[in-house]
């Protein structure tokens, strides 16, 4: 295991030096709804331990052998006063490097004695954080006396994002430093402090100026006690209705962790500080975070750590990468069609302070969408900060509302987001490919429609991009980057650098119908209505799918929707609806199963919650809450009957199989047709765009760990069954991992010999 000093801003001690004759201030923080106020007390050090960074990766065991032996020396010496303990450049740390985490060598290292050692130390230590101080690093500050914090520094205990609890006595030592609500609401969840507003009277320095004012001799009265200063023996702030909190806390983590061990095992670490002494709260913390580093969910959070981190590094089949392609700024973008997603996209647009220019076909529509965008960034702004004066989305510089095509001469960035109709999206692209200028970028938010053909409507098809964003789009994080034929690198590092700007994740995928995220849904939810068909309940099979940590099942979901989306979309394939040729069977497409149910719920005018009924029942229209509804009960029952189809009782193995494992399956296809260049990249979309529980990884994560031969067996058992669903029938390139031995998911793409495109 190494300590995290990756890039060279993330720096740590690989050596400590000892210097003589310095005075340093001192911050002490306190937190205070969610900010961090520092304040500045002066103090005297007359010895400084510096971390200086000479290596980049250090292991553990050297740093804290090192961080140990300075403290021994610094202890035995008795000219040294004080010590100081700080990173380098501006940064304090981030923390372990996660991937020691997996290593069986991590095992036994303990940071927690070092941290116990600091704070017994019989000399101040003083903590001087810049940068970020996360995980470990944290927790090293919690064992000083004082902590000294820049006021721009970022500090959290982020280890329950990555599986884990903070191991290092950090459960024991937070809440007693801020309370427990504090520090409950931060191991809980992760979540990273910042100090956004440097309180009055704060001098922000650098820590060259800490080094000055050590010089400048501000000195702390000599025999100040520290006694006090160890947070260890200090006790945990009592609460008057503790048990109460406690109880109500633990309803709301374990709501929110979806099936995630770790926010509940955090919490029971902080719960054992408020009950026990020090010392067994902290053996409570070991048992707990013994439990995390072997549960398996530890090691899928990790991966998506680094999943998400490496999709940003895109290639495509042809060799364009982001190494060699650089985006063209932004200064101002458009978004036509003020629909659902159109709305979420100004908000995102605007949110990220890019100027936009928001255009419908008329007035009324125009007003209408202008109402729901209004309503929207006032929500956003409540929720921000700094509030609406911010966002300053009042002022028509920042956001403009048009009919006229013409205000889009000057803009940068187009992003079209009207109905999913190829005709109406090529006209539009043909328009603008004649409006705006040279250089604008040409995107589309479709989620199946082919970018080349959208593309050859316009004069530049290198400038034109598929930018599909996710439902509601100022909030989901996901953004699938589709790149045609003859979208240029530039264009496409282009769409990368605005979905960061948009604090979003953008992942490339190339070119087909779905792309990879939709393409790979439509198996899943084919089966899903399958199973409904052959006995199955939609209750059940949401049931099944929300235990297994999605947010919503798929029924829900459609509900949520709206079934007319779909239905819409199935017409324009001529799939259903007038264009079906006369005599079409009712279950049967191109030779294939198919099931009629959802359309002919939309005959019936349930669209799902817009019109209060759907494959559930709604309180009202635009309700809700889903209630099982007995009349689709018998209408499934009916339908059985006049399609003879015999009623069985399906159980929750074969609902979870058949929904999850065709949905890999096509994932398995998507990568051997270099539709996405790696399994991160569908676990990362489907994390990020579909409501994939995070602590499984995503969906090809998962099927590692279930192992590809059981997946290939479960795939070819109900193939046999249902030999009329392609959905079913194993990916060849499934077949070939499995006849190559179940290589490890890193290794996967190494056997594809050539990939290609489809485009
Ligand atoms: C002087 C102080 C002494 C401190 C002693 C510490 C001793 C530690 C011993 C035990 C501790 C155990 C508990 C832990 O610490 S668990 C780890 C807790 N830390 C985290 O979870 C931090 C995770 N990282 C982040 O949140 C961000 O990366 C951040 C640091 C905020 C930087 O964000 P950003 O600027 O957006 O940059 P990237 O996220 O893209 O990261 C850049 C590259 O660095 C890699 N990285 C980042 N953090 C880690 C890490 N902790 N381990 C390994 N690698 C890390 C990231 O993958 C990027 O890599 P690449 O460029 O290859 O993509």
């Amino acid at each position: 295991m190494s300590i995290h000093t990756h890039t060279h801003i993330y720096k740590l001690a690989s050596k400590l030096h000892v210097q003589s004759g310095y005075t340093v201030i001192f911050f002490k923080y306190l937190i205070c709804k969610n900010t961090i106020y520092t304040f500045i007390v002066p103090f005297l050090i007359s010895m400084l331990i510096l971390c200086q960074p000479h290596l980049l990766l250090v292991s553990v065991e050297i740093f804290l052998q090192a961080l140990e032996d300075g403290l021994k020396r610094a202890d035995a010496d008795p000219s040294v006063k004080a010590v100081m303990i700080c990173g380098e450049n501006g940064k304090f740390s981030a923390g372990a490097d996660i991937k020691g985490f997996s290593s069986p060598k991590r095992r036994g290292i303990a940071l927690g004695p070092i941290v116990s050692l600091i704070e017994r130390s019989e000399k101040p230590v003083v903590a001087a954080i810049e940068g970020v101080a996360l995980g470990g690093g944290l927790e090293v500050a919690l064992g000083c006396h004082y902590r000294i914090a820049h006021v721009k520094a970022r500090m959290g205990l982020p280890e329950v994002t990555i599986g884990l609890l903070p191991g290092a006595e950090g459960t024991q030592r937070l809440p007693r430093l801020v309370g427990v609500p504090a520090a409950l609401d931060m191991i809980t969840t992760g979540k990273v402090l910042c100090l956004v507003i440097p309180p009055k009277g704060v001098k922000i320095c650098s820590l060259p100026d800490v080094d000055a004012l050590f010089c400048n001799s501000i000195f702390l009265p000599p025999g100040q006690p520290l006694g006090p200063r160890r947070l260890s023996l200090k006790p945990v702030p009592k609460l008057p209705n503790m048990e109460a909190f406690l109880s109500e806390a633990l309803v709301k983590v374990k709501k929110q962790a979806h099936g995630c061990l770790a926010p509940e095992l955090c919490f029971q670490a902080v719960k054992a500080a408020t009950e026990q002494p020090f010392a067994d709260g902290v053996r409570r913390e070991q048992e707990l975070f013994n439990v995390l580093l072997t549960s398996g969910q530890a090691q899928a959070l990790q991966y998506a750590f680094f999943a998400e981190r490496a999709v940003q590094k895109w290639t495509t089949p042809s060799g364009a990468s982001w190494k060699s392609a650089s985006p063209q700024p932004i200064h101002k973008a458009a978004v036509i069609g003020l629909g659902t997603m159109g709305r979420g996209i100004v908000t995102s647009l605007v949110k990220a302070k890019i100027p936009v220019v928001a255009l419908e076909q008329d007035l009324e529509y125009l007003n209408m969408g202008r109402k729901a965008v209004m309503f929207l960034l006032e929500r956003e702004a409540m929720k921000m900060e700094q509030g609406a004066q911010t966002l300053d989305f009042h002022n028509p510089a920042r956001l403009q509302f048009t009919v006229d095509f013409d205000v889009l001469r000057d803009v940068d960035l187009v992003i079209e987001a009207v109905f999913e109709n190829m005709a109406l999206k090529k006209e539009i692209f043909h328009k603008l490919s004649r409006i705006c200028k040279p250089g604008a970028f040409l995107c589309t938010n479709t989620s199946a429609l082919n970018i080349n053909e959208i593309a050859s409507a316009t004069s530049r098809p290198q400038q034109v991009i598929g930018t599909h964003f996710f439902s509601p789009a100022h909030v989901m994080k996901l953004l699938e980057i589709i790149y045609g034929h003859h979208t240029s690198p530039t264009t496409i590092a282009t769409a990368m650098q605005l979905a960061k700007v948009l604090k979003k994740v953008g992942v490339v995928v190339g070119n087909c119908f779905g792309f990879a995220g939709n393409r790979m849904m439509f198996p899943y939810a084919q089966q899903a209505v399958f199973l409904l068909e052959e006995g199955s309940r939609p209750e059940a099979v949401d049931q099944v799918i929300e235990d297994f940590g999605f947010r919503i099942g798929p029924f829900r979901m459609s509900d949520l929707a709206g079934l007319d989306v779909g239905w819409r979309s199935r017409k324009g394939q001529g799939l259903t609806g007038p264009s079906l040729p006369p005599g079409t069977p009712a279950r049967q497409r191109h030779g294939h199963r198919y099931s009629p149910l959802p359309d002919l719920l939309c005959e019936n005018g349930r669209f799902g919650q817009k019109t209060g009924k759907g494959w559930y029942q709604y309180e009202k229209a635009g309700g809700r809450t889903a209630k099982p509804d007995p009349w689709l009960h018998s209408f499934l029952s009916q339908y059985r009957d006049t399609h003879r189809i015999k009623t069985r009782f399906i159980d929750q193995e074969e609902i979870l199989e058949r929904c999850l494992f065709s949905l890999i399956n096509e994932g398995f296809d998507i990568l051997a047709e270099g539709i996405a260049s790696g399994p991160e990249h569908l676990d990362v979309i489907y994390i990020n765009g579909y409501g994939w529980p995070k602590h499984r990884g995503g969906p090809m994560f998962y099927a590692s760990t279930v192992g590809l031969s059981r997946i290939l067996a479960k795939l070819q058992k109900y193939s046999e069954a249902h030999p009329d669903v392609p959905g079913l029938q194993p990916s060849a390139f499934l077949k070939k991992l499995v006849a190559m031995g179940n290589p490890p998911l890193k290794e996967w793409m190494s056997y594809l010999s050539r990939p290609n495109n489809k485009l």
